[in-house]
């Protein structure tokens, strides 16, 4: 075994977090604070750890700062979780933008993917005004289509959404990670 793979492993054993990734609005968020909830795990969420560490709201940070900054912070709030243990992160839909992200998501545990259709998230965003790079509807098809095979690429383990309830997506989540030994 190459040295960057020992290296990666014994990482992944230490940390063993389980990173939600998918599209805006696909339910990350939700479902990591669910399963966190039913299995007593601790969990965080990326946007949120941005937003305490800029003092900012994420349409806030936007808006001021640009997403350049957003996305150094983004960064940072990953890397800061090698000294955290077994927790359940959702993560930001644009976290894949960058390949150090997924790099450093691999080096500390399991990537699941929340695979649903662009006309799933459209329908769960309650208030699109707070997911300020979501743009018109056009821009919404361009990033989806540019995102879902980065998507696709970084995840370990990919969950269907589409016509399912919250609840049964953390059901499904659930009973794939117990299987594997990863809650
Ligand atoms: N049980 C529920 N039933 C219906 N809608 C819900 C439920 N839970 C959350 N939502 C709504 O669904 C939307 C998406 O959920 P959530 O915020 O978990 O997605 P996300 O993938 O974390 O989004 P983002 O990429 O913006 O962080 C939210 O706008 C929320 O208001
Ligand atoms: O898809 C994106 O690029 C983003 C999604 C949100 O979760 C936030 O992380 C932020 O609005 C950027
Ligand atoms: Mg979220």
């Amino acid at each position: 075994m190459d040295e960057a793979r020992r290296d990666r492993n014994r990482a992944h054993h230490g940390c063993d977090h389980v990173f939600f990734i998918g599209f805006l609005g696909a339910g990350k968020t939700t479902v990591a604070r669910n399963l966190g909830n039913m299995f007593h795990r601790s969990f965080v969420d990326v946007d949120h750890m941005v937003e305490r560490d800029l003092h900012a709201s994420v349409a806030r940070i936007f808006e001021t700062r640009g997403e350049q900054a957003f996305r150094v912070a983004e960064t940072r709030s990953l890397e800061s979780l090698r000294r955290r243990r077994s927790l359940l992160v959702s993560c930001g839909g644009g976290i894949i933008e960058s390949e150090r992200n997924a790099v450093l998501m691999h080096e500390m545990g399991s990537v699941v993917f929340l695979d649903g259709t662009l006309e799933d998230s459209l329908r769960q965003i309650r208030r699109p005004e707070k997911r300020p790079d979501l743009g018109d509807l056009a821009h919404a098809r361009e990033l989806y289509a540019h995102r879902r095979p980065l998507y696709e690429a970084a995840c370990d383990y990919r969950v269907i959404i589409s016509g399912k309830t919250f609840e049964q997506v953390a059901y499904d989540v659930g009973e794939l990670l117990w299987e594997r030994g990863l809650l």
